[in-house]
C-alpha cells in the first residue's frame, strides 16, 4: 500500500541534496509534487528547475519556480524524481504517469539522480508493475506485438496523449530478469521512443519513506 506520509517523508529528505543557486532537474508524479512544494515553502533557494512534464511546469512556476530549457543549461548536477518500482540495484520503474521519455532525458544529462518514493515502490524483482512504453502512435499495433513476442501482455492507455504527442502501452507479465537487456531490447523496437526501464540510468540515491522515517540506499 502506497503512503502519503511515506512520499512526503522522502521528499522532506531530498531537499537536503538541494544547494542554494543552483539549477535543479525535477521530475513528475506525487511524490515529486510534494517535493515541488516543500522546495517553494522551506527549501533552499534555486536559479531554476528543468522540468521533465507540462504538470510540473505548470506547478513550479505557479510557486516562482523559475522554468530552464536543457538546452541552454548543459548538464546538471541533480535530479529529483519518483519511481514505479525500484529494485535493490536502483534500477526503476518509472511512466505511470506517461512522464518517462523527458524523465529519461533529465535524468541522463543529470550527474546525480536522487529517486524518492514510498517504501512499498522497493521489490525484489522489476515487474509487477505495468512496464510502461511510449510509442509513436502509428506504430502502437505492432510494436505492441512485438512486446507480446517478448512474453508481456500489452495494453494501450487508451485516451492518453503524452507530452510530446505520442500514445502508451503498458505491458503485464514480463519477467524482468535481466533489466538492462529488456531495456536494450524493448528501445531497439521500431516507433519505441523510450521504454519505462530505468536500468542503465538508474537511480544513485533512493530515499524510501515510510510512517516512521526514510531509509536510504545508495547505488554499489
Ligand atoms: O510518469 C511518471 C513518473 O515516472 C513518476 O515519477 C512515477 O509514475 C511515480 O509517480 P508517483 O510519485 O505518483 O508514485
Amino acid at each position: 500500500m502506497s503512503s502519503d506520509t511515506g512520499k512526503r517523508n522522502a521528499a522532506r529528505e531530498a531537499l537536503k541534496f538541494v544547494e542554494e543557486g543552483s539549477i535543479l532537474g525535477v521530475g513528475t508524479g506525487s511524490t515529486v509534487n510534494h517535493f515541488i512544494d516543500m522546495l517553494a515553502s522551506e527549501g533552499p533557494s534555486i536559479r531554476g528547475a528543468v522540468s521533465s512534464s507540462d504538470a510540473s511546469t505548470d506547478r513550479m512556476r505557479k510557486l516562482g519556480i523559475e522554468i530552464l530549457d536543457l538546452n541552454s543549461t548543459g548538464d546538471l548536477d541533480l535530479y529529483v524524481d519518483g519511481a514505479d518500482e525500484s529494485n535493490r540495484l536502483l534500477q526503476l520503474i518509472k511512466g505511470g504517469g506517461g512522464a518517462l521519455t523527458r524523465e529519461k532525458i533529465v535524468a541522463g544529462a543529470s550527474k546525480r539522480f536522487i529517486c524518492i518514493a514510498d517504501h512499498s515502490k522497493l521489490v525484489r524483482a522489476l515487474g509487477e508493475f505495468p512496464l510502461p512504453v511510449e510509442v509513436i502512435p502509428m506504430a502502437r499495433s505492432f510494436v505492441a506485438r512485438q512486446l507480446k513476442g517478448l512474453g508481456g501482455v500489452p495494453h494501450w492507455r487508451e485516451g492518453v496523449t503524452t507530452d510530446n504527442g505520442n500514445q502508451i502501452i503498458d505491458v503485464a507479465g514480463l519477467t524482468i530478469s535481466e533489466p538492462i537487456k529488456l531495456e536494450d531490447r524493448i528501445n531497439a523496437i521500431p516507433g519505441v521512443v523510450t521504454v519505462g526501464l530505468f536500468a542503465r540510468r538508474g537511480a544513485d540515491v533512493l530515499l524510501l519513506g515510510d510512517e516512521n522515517g526514510v531509509e536510504r540506499l545508495d547505488r554499489r
